[in-house]
């Protein structure tokens, strides 16, 4: 078998990569994916990632760390399905800033600016409220606000003023310190994945196929030209399959370094320690891992106030009255993403732009996290929150500890590991007392349970991030580019030290966007089909 492109992995990268490379060219592709296929019901609802985000039939599970003090462990989930990471995520469309991208300039990889961002962005976006300067109307990306309105999030948000955030109806609309409801990429209610949007049209032609639950185990070279890879089938069966112009990687941040050292591409002790012969060293390829870490709060609102979401789904019989509302009407709970509202603030008030990031959700549940695979919606009503630094500085590591796929590797994400990201969380817990003390929120709630009244002093609320923080789910910069000759990938997404061969998903990114990843991979990958075009 061969085809002009190889895609390894079906997310955001290579969904938006196989429909731009297909769309104005005749050359074959082949996208390849290790999870299976994204028909269940539970794919096209926005909550349904309660019950696919932690499955092991559509996510992998990693295991981060021992980290911190306590020697703490963290499970990392990535989609394993047709979509990736799209098909099981919190839907959450936040698309960073101007400084984000003008920085990837600034350091040297020209191309990356704001305005090609905002471009790709207005081109993806079919959004609500109409097309703008900012925003996009005709795009394959529908971007929805939440809706309707909810009386607890409007009183955290007419809170937030007392932490400096104006009232936006357009969270993606500036880079002040603001509050508002939350973006989501649904179409009326219903999830849009990279999938949906981009892979599905791009299948229907005839030179695009899609092979699934088939895993690249390596990439193959010709000396040091990417001429194919080598496919493990769900069977067992292994075979060759030939690319005749390029191998593009969109495995995502953990599994594209992973996929790279197996190839021989990476730190010449690292792949000589898992057995894997050096095809191009490569010293950063799985260094500058970068990952949200943030702190989660949860409180109880007072009886016979505004009760949020936990009357409308505390009981079987509940739940399935919400499911029958969202089937005729496709709104409330269940056609939201992951948080209602968000607020974007200054955890240290020298910060020049908002620093950190909130994700709020008018529930509360049984344990720690909306993330329990039981649902586990606490009987009382109760708020929660998670807020974390936007754009930690520390840095961990992903590497391969053997030669094939189920080798677990060592993630070590060093959360917390500079002084710079201690410093902000430790501000960010008094800043998020200080919304929930002030306004109309103040009103309603009564006790904070987590992180609980013994968690008192920034360095409380630091030790707290450590043993008991949020991850993010945004991990990056594990194959990031830049102009020296040690970074990863160069300008064009070129993996430096072979050729024929590109990474194309968040794991390029050397630093976070100010939000989430899903947003900025696309549109990354939607300029990156345009340099591989250019240059074939
Ligand atoms: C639970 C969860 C919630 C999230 N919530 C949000 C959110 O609300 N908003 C947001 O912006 N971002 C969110 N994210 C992050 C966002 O979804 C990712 O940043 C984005 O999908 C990254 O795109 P990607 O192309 O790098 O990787 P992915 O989308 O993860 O795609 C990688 C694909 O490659 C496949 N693959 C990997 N290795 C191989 C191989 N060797 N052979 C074949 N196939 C392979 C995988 O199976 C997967 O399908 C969330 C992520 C998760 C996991």
């Amino acid at each position: 078998m061969e085809y002009d492109y190889i895609i390894v992995g079906s997310g955001a990268g290579g969904s938006v990569l196989a429909e731009r490379l297909s769309a104005s060219s005749s050359a074959s592709v082949l996208v390849i994916e290790a999870g299976g296929h994204d028909r269940h019901p539970m794919h096209r609802v926005p909550k349904g990632f309660f019950f696919t985000m932690h499955s092991a039939r559509y996510a992998k599970r990693f295991t981060a760390g021992p980290f911190g003090p306590d020697n703490a462990t963290d499970a990392w989930w990535r989609g394993r399905v047709v979509g990736g990471s799209t098909t099981i995520n919190g839907l959450v469309w936040n698309r960073g800033w101007a400084d984000d991208f003008d920085r990837l300039v600034e350091d040297g990889s020209p191309g990356w600016g704001w305005d090609t961002f905002l471009d790709a962005y207005r081109q993806l976006e079919s959004f609500q409220l109409g097309g703008s300067e900012l925003h996009g109307a005709a795009g394959p990306v529908s971007v929805e606000i939440t809706s309707p309105t909810e009386p607890v999030s409007e009183a955290f948000m007419d809170s937030a003023a007392a932490i400096g955030a104006r009232r936006v109806l357009d969270i993606n609309g500036s880079d002040h310190v603001r509050t508002g409801y939350t973006q989501f990429s649904t179409r009326r209610g219903t999830r849009v994945t990279a999938a949906g949007a981009f892979l599905r049209p791009a299948l229907s032609r005839p030179h695009v196929s899609l092979l699934t639950r088939a895993e690249v185990g390596r990439i193959l070279f010709d000396g040091t030209r990417a001429v194919g890879v080598l496919v493990r089938h769900h069977g067992g069966e292994v075979r060759e399959i030939r690319a005749r112009r390029e191998v593009l990687v969109c495995g995502g941040s953990l599994d594209s370094p992973l996929l790279l050292e197996r190839s021989g591409i990476g730190r010449a002790e690292v792949l000589s320690a898992a057995g894997v012969k050096l095809v191009a060293e490569s010293p950063n390829v799985g260094e500058k891992l970068n990952e949200h870490r943030g702190l989660r709060f949860m409180y109880k609102l007072r009886p016979g106030g505004a009760s949020g979401f936990n009357t409308l789904v505390n009981s079987p019989l509940k739940r399935m009255t919400q499911g029958a509302r969202y089937l005729v009407r496709r709104d409330g709970i269940i056609a939201q993403g992951s948080a209602t509202c968000l607020v974007y603030f200054k955890a240290d008030e020298s910060s020049d732009r908002p620093d950190t990031i909130g994700f709020f959700n008018p529930i509360s549940m049984k344990g720690s996290t909306m993330h329990n695979h039981k649902l586990a919606v606490d009987d009382e009503p109760g708020l929660m929150l998670a807020a974390y630094p936007l754009r930690p500085t520390s840095r961990g590591h992903i590497h391969i500890t053997g030669p094939d796929p189920e080798d677990a590797p060592v993630i070590q994400p060093d959360f917390l590991g500079t002084e710079e990201d201690r410093r902000v969380i430790g501000k960010v817990g008094p800043r998020v007392r200080e919304l929930f003390g002030s306004g109309p929120i103040a009103d309603l709630v009564t006790e904070e349970r987590i992180p609980g009244p013994d968690v008192r002093t920034e360095a409380d609320f630091e030790q707290v991030g450590h043993y008991a923080g949020a991850s993010g789910y945004h991990p990056l910069g594990t194959c990031a580019m830049g102009p020296g000759a040690d970074d990863v990938v160069d300008e064009r997404l070129r993996v430096r030290g072979v050729e024929g061969l590109r990474v194309v998903d968040a794991s390029v990114f050397p630093h976070q966007p100010s939000g989430n990843t899903s947003a900025p991979t696309q549109a990354l990958a939607w300029r990156a089909a345009s340099l591989i075009l250019a240059d074939a």
